[in-house]
């Protein structure tokens, strides 16, 4: 497997306020990789050390030479009297590897196409964003808690799709989530994050951890029913259900 990023000890301090210390892991194509943790944990500096966007204070960041990365942002802010349909919008993308039609197909929607950018619903904007960030046809995608602003059940349908989408272009996946439960379907491992790495391993693993249920004073969360990723499974089987505790 191709790797695409390697962090080894990572920190980063500002204002003297350390945001995140002595940060591991590597992503590699076609791994996906979710980051949990509290408010203020640090899942988005750590998503901007890796974007460039910020630089680490201690350890080394490496990155493939020429990544391409689709980054799918926390909020976007549009002028709202600014007339910009959909396609527009993509077609102003930069990097462009694949048409607007194609991009737009694979997040499942050719339908918006002409549709005005203002007049979006929570969950269209992100797979519009989504569509943006594939036009490059990434090697790595970064989402900052993309599932915000959809509800329960679009939540379930936009992590499957986003694992769809790894499958098919067989690139990396970084992402921000606040609900480890409904992305622990299409997810190979899991960061849980507070400064530093409080645990790191298949979903299942860090939904057990201790520190996991401490974090998020969900101590019951060990006696709910999960669901199980298999690493085999196909695109229509999103995982078992099965008790754990
Ligand atoms: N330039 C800076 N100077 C000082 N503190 C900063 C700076 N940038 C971020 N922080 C602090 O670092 C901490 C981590 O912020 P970050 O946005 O990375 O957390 P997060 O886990 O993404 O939070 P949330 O889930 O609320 O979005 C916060 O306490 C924030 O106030």
């Amino acid at each position: 497997m191709t790797k695409l990023v390697e962090l080894t000890d990572v920190g980063l301090t500002a204002e003297n306020t350390v945001i995140l210390e002595r940060i591991s892991f590597a992503l590699h194509r076609g791994e996906i990789l979710t980051l949990v943790g509290p408010n203020g944990a640090g899942k988005s500096s750590l998503v901007k050390l890796v974007l460039k966007l910020k630089v680490a204070t201690a350890g080394t960041l490496w990155r493939k030479s020429g990544l391409r990365i689709g980054y799918v942002p926390q909020k976007l802010h549009l002028d709202p009297v600014l007339p910009l349909t959909v396609a527009r919008f993509l077609s102003l993308a930069h990097g462009r590897r694949i048409t607007v039609a194609r991009a737009l197909a694979m997040v499942g929607a050719e339908r918006l196409a002409e549709r005005a950018m203002q007049a979006l619903s929570g969950g269209e904007m992100q797979r519009v964003l989504l569509a943006r960030a594939l036009m490059m046809e990434p090697e790595l995608l970064i989402l900052d808690e993309p599932a915000q602003g959809v509800d329960v059940h679009g939540q379930t349908e936009l992590y499957a799709l986003i694992k769809q989408i790894s499958d098919q272009l067989n690139c990396g996946v970084l992402m921000v989530s606040h609900d480890l439960h409904l992305v622990m379907a299409s997810t190979h491992q899991v960061i849980c994050l507070n400064q530093h790495i409080c645990c790191h391993g298949e979903p299942e693993h860090v939904a057990r951890h201790p520190e996991f249920a401490r974090l998020f004073g969900r101590p019951e969360l060990a006696q709910l029913a999960v669901y199980t990723h298999h690493h085999d499974c196909d695109d229509e089987h999103h995982g078992d259900v099965r008790h754990v505790g």
